[in-house]
């Protein structure tokens, strides 16, 4: 990635979402990378005189154990700008701060986003000027549509990130490699040996104080449309000719233009669930609608689960299930990818053959490959043995690695207007199926592993 000196403003910068995230990524950026020049203008409604800000990004970037030349030269020179960036004039004279072609990052609610660029329309932006912009980017297919027309009024589309910090980890960067730097691995994976695969993120994480933003969300908005469908698009896309952001997004695009809900059926194809009280290790939890600000009239889910299939070729007949649940006992953050039987297992063997698996996980960042081997003492009796590989981490950690792209103008790992839209399109119908309460939001208690008999129902489309 080029270093070239940047200029980042943060709009939102007194937020939560700056403080909590974006400013450790950028310390993150900074200590890994010391010859880095950045200047970092700070915007938001709150008042700070210089000193208050140079402390909160400080702190912020102290949380990140980030330190050396390249971050005190930024907390050296970095300013703030008390600003209202729905109004022409104060994002005009913000801009005219830059140095060097701006990355906006837009740490704003999403409305107060799309306010900002509507006036941006009024603002002669330097060229090179990159937008990047938080989840939920629309509400629908529609909205996103109209944000991603307003956006290409401002600038080009290689110049707009949506940030997605999945499309950063370890485990995600590793699928390419993994997927398509290996001979062995790449053959199997196609409906003619894979029985289904499972995507899950389940946290034992409750709500954290973030009812304003997750009680409209939910579970499927939070996780499955914004970054689970992405995973599945680099899991199932076809090789790139290149690692090219243009090659790679092409690709993803064909897939999830593909993708649809496994027998167009919302309520064979999703579950939802509300976590209630519970205990997670020496943690009492509250139920979710007790949590301050939440509202329980709007029954967000807190467990989202969708079954869709990639209808092409290569995946047509092979469920793949999408999962991500907050306040669970046991944390599964994995892609399980479940092989069919051998044809046939030649008679004198005993034991239990199992399906070969393969399992690439999350925190640990990893795989491991699930097989039968000739057991120890009687050699004819199966046993289970596992290939086990760590993933390397990347240079920065995932908020680090995307900061890098969007000040690098490469937008490789982010999603591209298109895929937005797509990813709305293949989860609208499981949100229109809830809202007609088609299908009933379970409980469970925060700890457990789910609403009662959801762990023993099998994936649709597997018997
Ligand atoms: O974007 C989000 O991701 C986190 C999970 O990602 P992690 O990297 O923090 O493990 C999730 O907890 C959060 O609700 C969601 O908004």
């Amino acid at each position: 990635m080029t270093t070239e000196p940047a200029t980042l403003i943060v709009l939102g910068a007194s937020g939560d979402l700056a403080s909590r995230l974006l400013l450790p990524g950028l310390g993150e950026l900074l200590a890994a990378e010391p010859e880095r020049q950045l200047q970092l203008i700070g915007a938001g409604v709150e008042e700070y005189d210089e000193p208050a800000w140079r402390d909160r990004v400080r702190t912020a970037f102290e949380s990140a154990g980030a330190s050396g030349e390249a971050v005190d030269r930024a907390l050296e020179s970095t300013v703030y700008r008390t600003t209202d960036v729905t109004t022409v004039d104060d994002l005009r004279e913000l801009i005219a701060l830059a140095e060097h072609a701006p990355a906006l990052y837009f740490a704003l609610p999403p409305a107060v986003t799309v306010r900002a660029c509507e006036q941006l329309r009024e603002v002669d932006l330097p060229e090179g000027t990159t937008l990047a912009l938080e989840k939920p980017f629309g509400s629908d297919a529609a909205s996103a549509a109209d944000l991603n027309r307003l956006l290409l009024e401002l600038v080009p589309e290689e110049r707009i990130q949506r940030v997605d910090h999945f499309l950063a980890r370890a485990t995600v960067l590793n699928l390419l490699g993994l997927r398509f730097a290996n001979r062995t691995i790449e053959p199997l994976l196609s409906s003619e040996h894979v029985e289904s695969i499972e995507i899950v993120y389940d946290e034992d994480l409750a709500l954290e104080n973030r009812a304003r933003y997750y009680d409209k969300a939910g579970a499927l908005v939070d996780m499955i449309q914004s970054h689970l469908l992405q995973v599945l698009a680099l899991l199932t896309m076809e090789a790139p000719g290149s690692l090219s952001a243009e090659e790679v997004r092409d690709q993803k695009a064909i897939v999830l233009r593909a993708t649809r809900l496994w027998r167009g059926d919302p309520a064979l194809s999703s579950r939802r669930g509300q976590y209630g009280a519970g205990r997670i290790g020496d943690r009492d939890l509250p139920a979710y609608a007790d949590e301050p600000g939440v509202h329980p009239a709007n029954a967000t889910e807190t467990l989202a689960e969708m079954t869709v299939e990639v209808a092409n070729w290569r995946w047509t007949g092979v469920p793949i299930l999408l999962r991500s649940g907050k306040a669970i006992g046991t944390t599964r953050k994995e892609i399980l990818i479940t092989f069919r039987p051998p044809p046939r297992v030649p008679d004198g063997f005993s034991g239990e053959v199992r399906q070969d698996r393969l399992r690439l996980t999350f925190k640990p960042d990893g795989m491991a490959w699930e097989i039968n081997v000739n057991g120890p003492g009687d050699p004819f009796t199966i046993d289970p043995a596992e290939i086990a590989a760590d993933f390397n981490p990347g240079a920065l950690p995932a908020y680090g690695e995307v900061l890098s792209g969007i000040l690098a103008g490469d937008p490789l790992l982010s999603v591209r207007g298109d895929s937005a839209e797509e990813c709305w399109r293949i989860v609208e119908p499981v949100l229109d199926a809830w809202r007609r309460g088609d299908v009933p939001l379970e409980t469970y208690p925060a700890g457990s592993a789910g609403p009662d008999g959801w762990s023993e129902r099998p994936i649709p489309g597997v018997d």
